[in-house]
């Protein structure tokens, strides 16, 4: 969202600080990285970053802790760019380090927001990572400001330095967790302070973060495994929902400071977001994918030729149709790998064009065709539009399409951020309405019952969904009060206006 223009209150003339829920604008998610105790602290982070770029290329950064002193580097664009350098490496000193990569949720693409948030406590150092968006951050931070509070930045995040430095608890940790329990929504958090390394996960544990170790023991926090693996780390464990862990010189010790509930993980971590490489909450995202496309092959089987998956994320759902449906998998597009994802890009036009750069027809194993695409998700339907299109221009006889996720008829409020529900293609257009728009002979979505089958289960329990799934079915787990809230929707959240 952006930082907007002034607003005055209907009472008078009290500049208010809320946001606009409604803006048309596509985030995407955050990817956080914590390492404790080694001697590369900062250069391990960067891998860390690098593995986790899918999750964020709006900004990167990174917090480290030598002992004395904290040193950040925090800077717009991708982790590659800023975090490969061995100057900026040495510059980031320390045996612990935590670092961000950002798609924004709330505030603008400005350095101010940009992670590791940083601030100087009455207990020392304190710096924090966050995937995921607090959806009481607006209200927070207008009680926050009305007591005095200096917000120095537009983000959400940000609400948490501020809830710890005002909580009256005398240690760090039970700061820490104060502030933990007056922010709602979704939050895989990583933070530093002068002696240790802590992750925290949401209640219901919306956001994946796992802990993993390198063979000299060295423990680390990270959103996905892909992160683990890149620098060769174990695996040791999910931070489970509600969690607190709290890593020192030590070792780990693990809180609980919430009433434990089922966990509740958003199922589109599995859909679109984590790399398949990875596993997430015990499944291999991999295999979950395809289970998705076996399933849609046995709910919406296709009178094809082939099957053509919509790259990149498509792919493995392609593999498992094909495989149930029994018609031969082809590459009929191809994916040029130097554009970055569409799903993620600031505006319609940059996504249109960015669909446009980033797939070409495959014209030997398309003309005279018939073609099944199968692709994971229609957001605003931009890349399905296009495709089709693309399909047709390369000679092919017809065009069929399935999705291995149900349609997307709600916005997210924990760190995706689709768009405003009347850009949802599937929010504003019954299904025979997307199939013409789109320009296919067949169009079909895998059902709500399809996907948790592929998930492992018999059907999605109505009582208590297993997977926070609010995308498909507008069952939002967790209360809204920025939105729902009785203060009404102000639109400011500073009067400051950066250059990027
Ligand atoms: O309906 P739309 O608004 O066009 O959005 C949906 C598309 O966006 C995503 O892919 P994306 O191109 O972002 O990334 P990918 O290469 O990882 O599949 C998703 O997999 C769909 O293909
Ligand atoms: N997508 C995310 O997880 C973003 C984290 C945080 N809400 C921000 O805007 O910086
Ligand atoms: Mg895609």
């Amino acid at each position: 969202m952006t930082d907007q223009a002034p607003t005055t209150s209907p009472e008078g003339g009290t500049v208010t600080f809320m946001f606009d829920p409604d803006e048309d604008r596509l985030h995407e998610e955050c990817g956080v990285f914590g390492i404790f105790g080694h001697k590369d602290a900062s250069a391990l982070t960067a891998l860390g970053l690098h593995a986790l770029q899918h999750r964020g290329q709006e900004a990167a950064g990174i917090v480290a802790f030598d002992g004395q002193r904290f040193h950040s580097e925090r800077r717009l664009g991708l982790v590659g760019d800023h975090f490969s350098s061995q100057a900026v490496i040495e510059r980031l000193q320390g045996h612990a380090s935590i670092g961000h990569v950002r798609y924004a949720t709330c505030g603008d693409t400005h350095l101010r927001n940009v992670q590791p948030l940083y601030a100087d406590l009455a207990t020392g150092g304190f710096s924090v990572c966050h995937n995921g968006h607090i959806t009481n951050a607006l209200t927070l931070r207008q009680d926050l400001i009305r007591e005095g509070a200096i917000c120095q930045s537009t983000s959400d995040t940000e609400v948490i330095l501020h809830l710890v430095a005002q909580s009256r608890k005398p240690r760090f940790i039970e700061r820490f967790i104060d502030a933990l329990r007056m922010i709602e929504g979704a939050y895989s958090l990583v933070a530093l302070t002068n002696k240790k390394l802590i992750g925290a996960r949401d209640p219901l544990g919306i956001r994946p973060l796992v802990l993993g170790e390198l063979d000299d023991g060295t423990p680390i926090l990270a959103s996905e495994t892909c992160a683990l693996d890149i620098i060769g780390a174990r695996f040791v464990r999910e931070v489970e929902n509600g969690e607190v862990v709290v890593i020192t010189e030590d070792g780990i010790e693990s809180l609980r400071p919430f009433p434990k509930v089922e966990p509740r993980p958003c199922i589109f971590e599995y859909v679109y977001f984590s790399r398949p490489d990875s596993v997430v909450n015990g499944r291999s995202v991999y295999e979950v994918r395809k289970k998705m496309g076996f399933e849609l092959g046995r709910e919406a089987p296709c009178d094809a030729d082939v099957v053509i998956p919509v790259p990149d994320s498509g792919v493995p759902a392609a593999l498992g149709y094909a495989y149930e449906t029994g018609i031969p998998f082809e590459l009929g597009i191809i994916r040029n790998h130097y554009v970055g994802r569409t799903f993620i890009e600031p505006t319609q036009q940059i996504r249109a064009l960015g669909v446009k750069l980033k797939h070409n027809a495959n014209r030997a194993v398309i003309e005279g065709k018939r073609i099944v695409l199968v692709d994971d998700s229609i957001v605003r339907g931009t890349t399905s539009v296009k495709i089709v299109q693309m399909m047709y221009e390369a000679g092919a006889r017809e065009v069929h399409m399935r999705i291995s996720s149900p349609p997307i008829r709600y916005p997210d409020f924990y760190g995706i951020d689709t768009p405003e529900q009347q850009s949802l293609l599937a929010a504003t257009h019954s299904l025979e309405e997307m199939r013409e728009y789109i320009g296919v002979e067949t169009l079909a979505f895998l059902t709500p019952d399809g996907i948790y089958r592929a998930m492992g289960y018999d059907k999605r329990d109505p009582v208590r969904p297993q997977f926070t799934d609010h995308c498909f079915t507008g069952d939002y787990p967790t209360p809204l009060t920025d939105r729902e809230g009785s203060r009404g929707m102000a639109r400011q959240l500073s009067l400051l206006a950066e250059a990027g």
